[in-house]
């Protein structure tokens, strides 16, 4: 594949991190990068597979698969400039942008051209994201370019488009909601008298223990609280607290409030 990134911000540089990583899936024979201020790629410029350009146009042309990774109100600009050089014979467009409809990018490309949106999250730098993926008619045949990249990085999961603005809130902006729990969790230990380092480590490995107990048994979260939760003993004394200053109901309005939010944006 020769995969073509435009907008290398922190979405696209942690994706084309990922698949300078990965080496047996996704065989990419060339990594084209394109920012408007590339500086910021000099550590990864030398690498033979990756080339760096400011022009668009130019990464369209010796690109196949060309992944959109630019913030929303850049996006119209970017593919009015690359119209005149997308060839739906030849090339795949992906977005991973936030709240713009395959719908929006048809309006400037035309749907003969295979276009698939697609939200992963910045953990795919280590492989490990969690990308959402849907497809107008054209792209439905070439999916399967996504699966590649995206399963090589990660885990996939095909959801009608209308479930992407509520994909992109657990999912993308997830990595930071999730990121805020351990920092707090962390802080707590820090109160509770642990080094910061130390408590960062108890807490991160805690989250990764909890997640793989799910991954592998395949079981209910609350399954596995019902096992932790000694009666009268201190868990279910903290969960409940927690529960009392409105732990859930929080998060839910947070992912709720992130939702709507999409629809400004
Ligand atoms: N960050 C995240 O975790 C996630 C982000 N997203 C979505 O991905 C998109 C990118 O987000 P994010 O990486 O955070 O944003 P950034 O602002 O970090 O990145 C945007 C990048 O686009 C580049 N850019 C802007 N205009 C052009 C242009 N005309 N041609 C080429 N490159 C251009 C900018 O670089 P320069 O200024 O040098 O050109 C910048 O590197 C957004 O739509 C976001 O909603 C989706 C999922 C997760
Ligand atoms: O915050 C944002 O708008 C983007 C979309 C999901 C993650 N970052």
């Amino acid at each position: 594949m020769k995969i073509g990134i435009i907008g290398v911000g922190n979405l696209g540089y942690s994706v084309a991190i990922g698949i300078l990583s990965e080496k047996q899936h996704i065989k990419c024979k060339s990594l084209y990068l394109s920012k408007r201020n590339p500086r910021s790629l000099d550590n990864i410029g030398n690498l033979s597979v990756v080339k760096i350009t400011t022009e668009n146009k130019r990464l369209v042309k010796y690109s196949d698969v060309i992944i959109v990774a630019v913030q929303p109100a850049q996006l119209k600009g970017v593919l009015e400039e690359i119209k005149d050089v997308i060839n739906p014979k030849k090339h795949t467009l992906i977005s991973v942008v936030t709240g713009r409809k395959i719908s929006d990018i048809e309006d400037v490309l035309g749907n003969d051209l295979p276009i698939i949106r697609c939200m992963p999250n910045t953990a795919i730098s280590v492989g490990q994201s969690m990308t959402c993926i849907s497809a107008n008619e054209r792209g439905k045949k070439n999916v399967e370019y996504a699966k590649t990249i995206f399963n090589a990085l990660g885990k996939t999961m095909c959801i009608e488009e209308n479930l992407m603005q509520a994909a992109t809130v657990i999912c993308a902006s997830g990595i930071a909601f999730w990121m805020r729990l351990i920092r707090a969790t962390s802080q707590g230990a820090v109160q509770l008298g642990f080094h910061s380092e130390e408590a960062l480590e108890l807490s991160m490995q805690t989250c990764l223990g909890a997640a793989s107990l799910l991954i592998d048994s395949r079981s209910h979260p609350e399954e596995e609280i019902d096992k932790v939760t000694t009666p009268s003993g201190c868990t279910i004394q903290g969960l409940n607290e927690m529960e009392h200053q409105g732990l859930s109901s929080s998060l839910i309005k947070g992912l709720v409030t992130s939702f709507e939010k999409i629809n400004e944006i």
